[in-house]
């Protein structure tokens, strides 16, 4: 493959859709109940898949770099990367002051039985309350992440999860969020400290 073969956007379509056929493939390797010598099969198809995959490769995910339309996009986020299987992915939206995302955990996700992971609720909170203090103008690195677990989150249900910038000080700000469920009850609180550093202010 060549250089400009690798990039584009109808690539990059591709590579999301990609992205999200991954995404179906580790949710079915979670749940499923096929037979050994069946799953023995489909181990050397992924392999060989994998295989392919590596024949053309970078050493890190795809970067933070302008869209068509103009706006900053980073398919390669852990958890808003429309092209990182990782990714959810998260699409959060602003109404100019407070973030909001709606998702929903799959049994992927799950950490006790029947819930989410607390560290991946952890995770979504961290990325949208960082998206709150960009939506407040600002940016910084998370220093400190404070969260309550205040009921089990369920897989497979309507959430949403929301942050709002609450105070600055310097280089850092405060935020806070939540994941709840769609009627409002709370389910896990955050407080984020993040702090600008020095060296993206030129200092
Ligand atoms: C598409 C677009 C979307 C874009 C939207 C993107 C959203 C992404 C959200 C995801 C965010 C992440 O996961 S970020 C990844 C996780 N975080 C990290 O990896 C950060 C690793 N840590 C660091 O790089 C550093 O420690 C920093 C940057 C946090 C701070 O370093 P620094 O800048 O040298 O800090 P320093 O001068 O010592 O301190 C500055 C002030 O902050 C305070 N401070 C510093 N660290 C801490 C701390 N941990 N806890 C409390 N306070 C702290 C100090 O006391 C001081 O207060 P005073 O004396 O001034 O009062």
């Amino acid at each position: 493959m060549t250089i400009e073969a690798a990039t584009g956007e109808s690539r990059i379509t591709a590579l999301c859709a990609l992205s999200q056929q991954v995404r179906e493939l580790m949710d079915a390797t979670a749940l499923t109940d096929v037979p050994e010598d069946e799953l023995e099969a489909i181990t050397a198809d992924v392999a060989a898949l994998t295989a392919r995959l590596r024949a053309v490769a970078r050493e890190t995910p795809q970067p933070f770099e302008f869209a068509p339309d103009g706006t900053l996009r980073h398919l390669g986020n852990a958890v808003t990367g429309a092209a990182n299987p990782h990714a959810l992915p998260l699409v959060v939206t602003s109404d100019g002051e407070s973030v909001r995302a709606e998702l929903s955990f799959r049994p992927l996700h799950e950490g006790p039985p029947g819930s989410v992971h607390g560290g991946i609720s952890a995770m979504i909170l961290d990325h949208v309350l960082g998206q709150a203090v960009v939506v407040a103008g600002f940016a910084g690195m998370t220093a400190s992440l404070s969260v309550n677990y205040r009921k089990p989150v369920p897989y497979g249900v309507p959430l949403v999860a929301t942050g709002a910038f609450t105070r600055k000080e310097g280089r850092k700000t405060w935020v806070e969020g939540r994941i709840a469920l769609t009627d409002g009850t709370v389910l896990v609180e955050a407080t984020g400290l993040f702090v600008t550093p020095a060296a993206w202010l030129g200092e």
